[in-house]
């Protein structure tokens, strides 16, 4: 037990105003206090993108604060130890007995915890930079998008007293230059692994998102069952625990918890080549992302150990990078992690540079893969098409929780960056379907990407069929078969087998009709929307014409600890809107549908009066009623207000399509 691997811990933040500095604060603490035979032998490294001197300041009280928060959580082996979650509930006393100094740590932890809070929640840059002295220097002159790497090591676990230690906190943001391509989460990702590659070069690195504290304190324990427990390490590439989420909303509104495909489709890889790798929550081996072949290819395609030279032409010209990565390929698990990190900050800003990895393999064959907004499955899809397995680690308590997002545009931005990224992976050099014809990617777990991948490619042909209805409706033509006819029986059998199919899985998960409704509705809005803009973005991109950005997804606590922010809000299941393109085309086919119903409704009472037959039947009825149904939370849209509303300038819009488009139908 004593002998386990290092583990480097990275998080990634970009934004302090999306992604609130005590959010990243309170997971920072969650990894510091993990459980671990021996803390020095863990490290966290903080991403920084946002390059913002409030974070790093947050990061520096936080370090300030593990030192009582961390014992803390060991004596009282305290559950879940990300502190906003602890403290949002009441202390647990133990069977009957009232410990009152266990309750007395307890009320000074929390107000401890509070003040910490205010004193980041009032930070403002200005005062940082003016009172913070030496220590902040370097952000005076950097902007978010222009400045040179920043290294700081805001905790050195050996100057821990004894029985005290927590791991070494790191601080870093990577140069950036308007001259250069970042490549967003990956680019920071790759300076993450090459910076701890020279400071503590641990064999296997987790790394969560800035709102995925550790639910579970044992969970790195639990990793290493995976990592070490198998016969041939080929099962456990990389161990990737479920994306799962706190304080999530009663039914899902926003369909994006995930349950099902987490479940159904995490399960079902299991038994091919595992669970892909979903960005955040997830154990690496080092080896695996510099780009090793499974044990059992080694021999035939790797002769001794590679030269200086050929490391130097994959990891770039860092001496030190460059010793600390043959240490890793040859494999050594229990290799001493360095210590003096404060001597390695100048090394670790040198593989910082934007120019570190200009002609290297950075980005390409090691770390992690350029070139898709959903860096983590490409850089699975290769780790795969390698030949590695991954691991499930799905434990109870949960390992990891995050935040889902909330409102309409929030989440239909995250979906349309994630069908962005899938297609873009799909049409490149990367595509599944390459890596099964080409390399070592199983066919079925092709179709598995493939069932993702796919997403944004549905958009267009689910375009064409939400038009069809009120086409038909419109000009009084049918394309399906009536009531009557024999034919009738297969789209309305194909139509029940499939909702009846998906509204038994989420049963089967024990999830309510409701939520199977959410889910179903959200698909196929966000189809019409998000998927669509990303169908089109993917388009321009390959023509040249734009450039594809990630945006980030805002990440708010939903448990305030003092309850105060946030009560305002009616319903927070209740759809928000902005004025952003992506609500225009379903805000259209809302309209649309309903006109195209109003119309044929007028069109049969009057038909029928005067005894005219045929025109649309029941099945454009439905198809447009469905729509409708689906597409709810926009007509409600239509006629709400405030945040709950369809801003004018896209009602306009969408008007102006509707009336076009039915002219068009209905011209002669
Ligand atoms: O230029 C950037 C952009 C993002 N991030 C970080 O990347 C993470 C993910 O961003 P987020 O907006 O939270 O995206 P989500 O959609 O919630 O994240 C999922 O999907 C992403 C791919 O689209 C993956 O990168 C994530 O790991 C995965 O959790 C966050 O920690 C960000 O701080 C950076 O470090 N640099
Ligand atoms: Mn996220």
């Amino acid at each position: 037990m004593e002998e386990l691997p290092a583990v480097d811990m990275f998080v990634t933040t970009a934004d302090p105003a999306l992604e609130p500095p005590l959010i990243t604060v309170n997971t920072v603490l969650s990894l510091l206090a993990l459980d671990y035979p021996d803390v020095g032998r863990l490290a966290c490294y903080v991403s920084d993108d946002g390059c913002s001197p409030v974070t790093c300041y947050a990061l520096r009280e936080a370090a300030k604060f593990a030192g009582l928060w961390v014992p803390f959580c060991k004596r009282h082996d305290v559950g879940v130890r990300a502190p906003f979650m602890y403290f949002s509930s009441a202390p647990e006393v133990g069977n009957g007995t009232v410990d009152h100094e266990f309750l007395e740590s307890w009320a000074l932890m929390k107000s401890q915890y509070e003040k910490l809070a205010r004193r980041i929640e009032n930070a403002d840059e200005g005062t940082i930079m003016r009172d913070g002295g030496d220590e902040f220097a370097e952000f005076i002159d950097a902007e978010r998008g222009n400045h040179p790497t920043i290294v700081k090591v805001l905790w050195d676990n050996s100057k821990s007293k004894a029985g005290e230690e927590f791991p070494h906190l790191v601080y870093l943001s990577r140069e950036k230059s308007p001259r250069h391509r970042h490549n967003f989460k990956a680019g920071a990702m790759n300076v993450l692994t090459r910076v701890s590659a020279v400071m503590t070069n641990a064999p296997i690195m987790l790394n969560v998102d800035c709102d995925m504290f550790a639910n579970n304190p044992q969970v790195a324990l639990h990793a290493m069952c995976l990592l070490l427990g198998f016969d041939d390490e080929i099962h456990s590439g990389f161990v990737q625990a479920p994306q799962k989420f706190y304080g999530g909303l009663k039914d899902d509104p926003f369909g994006n918890q995930m349950q099902v495909i987490t479940k159904k489709i995490g399960g079902g890889l299991a038994g091919i080549q595992g669970m892909f790798y979903g960005g955040t929550g997830c154990f690496h081996r080092r080896k695996v992302i510099y780009g090793v072949p499974p044990p059992d290819t080694v021999k035939h395609e790797m002769k001794g150990s590679p030269s200086y030279k050929e490391l130097q032409a994959k990891f770039g010209s860092s001496k030190e990078l460059i010793e600390s990565s043959r240490n890793i390929i040859s494999g050594d698990l229990l290799a001493r992690p360095t210590v003096d990190l404060s001597s390695r900050v100048e090394m670790a800003k040198q593989v910082g540079d934007c120019n570190y990895e200009a002609g290297t393999c950075w980005g390409q064959e090691i770390g992690w893969v350029y070139g898709s907004m959903t860096e983590d499955i490409l850089t699975g899809l290769r780790i795969h098409a390698a030949g590695w397995e991954s691991a499930l680690l799905d434990t109870e308590p949960p390992a990891f929780l995050g935040c889902a997002p909330t409102g309409g545009p929030a989440s239909l931005t995250q979906f349309k960056r994630w069908a962005t990224g899938l297609l873009e992976i799909l049409i490149s050099q990367n595509s599944p379907i390459l890596g099964t014809i080409f390399r070592r990617l199983q066919l079925r777990q092709c179709l598995a990407y493939l069932i993702v991948e796919a997403w944004p490619v549905r958009a267009p042909f689910e375009l064409c069929y939400a038009l069809l209805g009120p086409f038909c409706l419109l000009t009084n033509q049918s394309f399906l078969p009536t009531a009557s006819d024999e034919g009738f029986r297969i789209p309305a059998a194909l139509f029940l087998t499939y909702h009846i199919y998906h509204l038994m899985e989420y049963k089967e998960c024990g999830l309510s009709v409701r939520a199977w409704w959410n889910n179903h509705r959200m698909q196929r809005i966000t189809s019409a929307s998000a998927w669509l803009l990303a169908f089109l973005t993917v388009i321009l991109k390959t023509l040249g014409l734009s450039e594809t950005v990630f945006e980030v997804t805002r990440k708010e606590s939903s448990t305030s600890s003092d309850g105060g922010a946030g009560t305002d809000e009616a319903d927070p299941g209740l759809f928000t809107f902005d004025s952003a393109p992506v609500f225009i085309p379903v805000t259209v086919l809302s309209m649309l549908n309903i006109v195209a119903l109003a119309v044929a409704a007028w069109r049969a009472v009057v038909g029928a009066a005067a005894g005219v037959h045929g025109g649309p039947g029941i099945g454009e009825f439905v198809c447009c009623g469905w729509i409708v149904l689906c597409f709810w939370p926009f007509v409600r849209g239509l006629v709400s207000r405030g945040k709950y509303g369809i801003p004018w300038s896209v009602r306009v819009k969408a008007g102006l399509i509707v009336a076009a488009f039915v002219h068009i139908c209905t011209r002669n």
